[in-house]
């Protein structure tokens, strides 16, 4: 084996430019980003009503079926009037009453005015309303305690929207007010993205199902259930797949069962180790890979490849490298699957630190940190000094990634870095 394996080298060294993809190499993140996200599709559209639209991605632009308002209507609760009678002191004759929704056949004149109330269409003839506060009323006139300018409290047809207006355009994620003006356009229909199918699967001999009777050393499943959590509220749909232990017929026989998934990310198992076999099964399998390992801390192991067309992603099993590689990796694949218009890069923005970092090695380090706002207003994000990928509650008690460019210098408390805000 050992002969075998120096002749590859050899010849390796003989044919080729030296390169630096040996065993010790690793992609930077955002060569690493861009690889993943390269061909990757989007996932097919279908047809939602608007209760089960919000948090869909639009799959394409929404005209409005008719204009907002569709007439002129009042904003106000008085009387429609013809600006020109309607100086201050005023009396009219009320000709007519127009509800909202009855609106009135009558045509306001001079020395006329007709009932109206807020949401009714404006009279033909009239130009102005005068809210009834404005009024004091006998059986058949009005006369008006002050002067009222044309237009006053009208709402022009179509001042909100017209009749075919871009009311939402594709690629955005639809929200409460999006829902809003889609049913104020007349729409019942809206046309989304299919959610992406994601499975995850776990692996590891130590690991357990929360509740499970566990042994002394056992390990409860935290990865899967967190990453099943930020892939539910991304809008996905997120399958925790049995776990697969560590041998090579458990891992063959979970990725039997991935047919049907738009993405399959595996957690564990990803690193050196002589139990790390997912990448080694899944090349079995027939996987094409794209890259192994990146210069990024936590998150070293990462792992990309294609297996039977389907994008796998091999996570680390360390729950913390999990979460801040979903953030990094996971969720710009996600919104290229969802097609989002959003970026597809992770949305970073400027703080102080809040404590000194010593100096950074050759991976892009994304330190746990909190955040708060100083006396003069500026955010502050202060690491925590422990940074271990397998604590949970330091996780859930950071509001924020700082994020360390390789071989950056040491810095002190107060100088500008960057952050990513945790979900
Ligand atoms: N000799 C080396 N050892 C390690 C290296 C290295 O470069 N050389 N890299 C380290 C880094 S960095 C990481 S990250 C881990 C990744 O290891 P694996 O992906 O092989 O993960 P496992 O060994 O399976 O698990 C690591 C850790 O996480 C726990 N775990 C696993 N799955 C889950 C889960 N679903 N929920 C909660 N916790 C989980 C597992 O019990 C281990 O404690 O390798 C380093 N080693
Ligand atoms: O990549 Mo790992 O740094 O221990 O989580």
């Amino acid at each position: 084996m050992r002969i075998q394996r120096q002749k590859v080298k050899l010849s390796y060294i003989n044919m080729a430019p030296r390169t630096p993809k040996g065993d010790d190499f690793m992609l930077d993140v955002a060569t690493a980003r861009a690889r993943i996200l390269e061909n990757l599709p989007s996932c097919g559209q279908e047809t939602v009503a608007l209760t089960a639209a919000c948090g869909r991605i639009l799959a394409q632009d929404v005209h409005a079926r008719r204009a907002n308002p569709p007439v002129c209507v009042s904003a106000m609760d008085g009387y429609a009037v013809q600006a020109a009678d309607a100086s201050a002191g005023a009396t009219l004759t009320v000709i007519d009453e127009a509800p909202a929704g009855r609106p009135s056949s009558r045509t306001v004149v001079s020395g006329t005015c007709i009932r109206i109330y807020t949401g009714s269409q404006v009279p033909d003839g009239a130009d102005a309303i005068v809210i009834q506060e404005n009024t004091e009323r006998t059986d058949q006139t009005v006369t008006l305690t002050q002067a009222a300018h044309t237009g006053q409290f009208i709402r022009k047809q179509g001042q909100d929207f017209a009749q075919g207006a871009v009311l939402l355009t594709a690629g955005s994620r639809l929200g409460p007010r999006d829902i809003g003006l889609a049913a104020a356009g007349g729409l019942v229909w809206l046309p989304v993205r299919r959610r992406p199918r994601v499975g995850i699967l776990a692996t590891g001999d130590e690991i357990l199902l929360p509740g499970d009777t566990a042994p002394p050393d056992g390990i409860f499943n935290s990865a899967s259930f967190m990453l099943s959590a930020l892939l539910t509220q991304e809008g996905a749909e997120a399958i925790v797949l049995p776990i697969a232990r560590d041998n090579a017929s458990s891992l063959s026989s979970a990725f039997a069962h991935t047919h049907d998934l738009d993405m399959l990310i595996t957690i564990g198992g990803a690193s050196v180790g002589t139990y790390d076999l997912v990448r080694s099964t899944l090349e079995a399998e027939g996987l094409i890979q794209n890259f192994w390992k990146i210069a990024m801390r936590p998150g070293k192991p990462l792992m990309s490849g294609t297996l039977r067309g389907m994008p796998v992603l091999g996570l680390p099993g360390n729950p913390v490298a999990v979460l801040v590689c979903s953030m990094v990796f996971v969720l710009p694949a996600l919104h290229k699957l969802m097609g989002r218009s959003a970026s597809n890069t992770p949305d970073m923005q400027t703080a102080l630190l809040g404590a000194d970092v010593k100096e950074n090695d050759q991976r892009q380090d994304f330190l746990r940190a909190t955040l708060h706002t100083n006396e003069t207003g500026q955010l502050v994000a202060t690491p925590f000094t422990r940074q271990d990928s397998a604590q949970l509650n330091i996780l859930a008690q950071s509001q924020a990634l700082v994020i360390r460019t390789p071989h950056a210098a040491a810095q002190k408390a107060g100088t500008p870095c960057s952050i990513l805000r945790l979900p």
